[in-house]
């Protein structure tokens, strides 16, 4: 709106994967990674105070694909044996705020040539980091 000022509230946030090979321990489904995807604040705080709930749509293939997750900490774990795209929702509780925020996350199992892997663990990590932005006419 003209003239009003805006007040912005600018909330920092990580998301994305962990994953652990199997190695040589495949499992029947031919599974070879377990994988947990993930939101988090960037620094401590409780999330569920102006997040309702994050919605995590996997691959089709997934059995209930569509995981609603509605109190920290906003993850989800599966195993796998590849890597694609994860929708990631974000819903708020601000009744004000209808809108919602739908990041895309591709979880990654392999390796690149740039990655960390924690090795005392055996984990990969691929995460970003990110911010939610609230703008209110104050
Ligand atoms: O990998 C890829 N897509 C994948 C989709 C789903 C995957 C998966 O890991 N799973 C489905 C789930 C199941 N468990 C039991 C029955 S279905 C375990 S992998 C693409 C293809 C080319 C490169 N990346």
């Amino acid at each position: 709106m003209e003239g009003v000022k805006k007040e912005v509230i600018v909330k920092p946030i990580v998301y994305g994967n962990v994953s652990t090979n199997f190695g040589k321990k495949r499992e029947d489904k031919g599974h070879t990674h377990q994988w947990t995807v993930y939101v988090r604040p960037y620094s401590n705080e409780d999330m569920s105070v102006w997040v309702k709930k994050v919605q995590f749509t996997l691959h089709e293939t997934f059995e209930n694909r569509i995981r609603q997750i509605t109190q920290p900490p906003y993850e989800v774990t599966e195993t796998g044996w590849g890597e694609f795209d994860i929708l990631i929702t974000l819903f708020f509780n601000d009744p004000d705020c209808e809108d919602f925020v739908t990041l895309s996350h591709h979880v990654k199992l392999f390796p690149g040539k740039q990655d960390v892997i924690i090795k005392a663990k055996n984990l990969l990590v691929s995460e970003v980091y990110d911010e939610i932005v609230f703008t209110n006419p104050s």
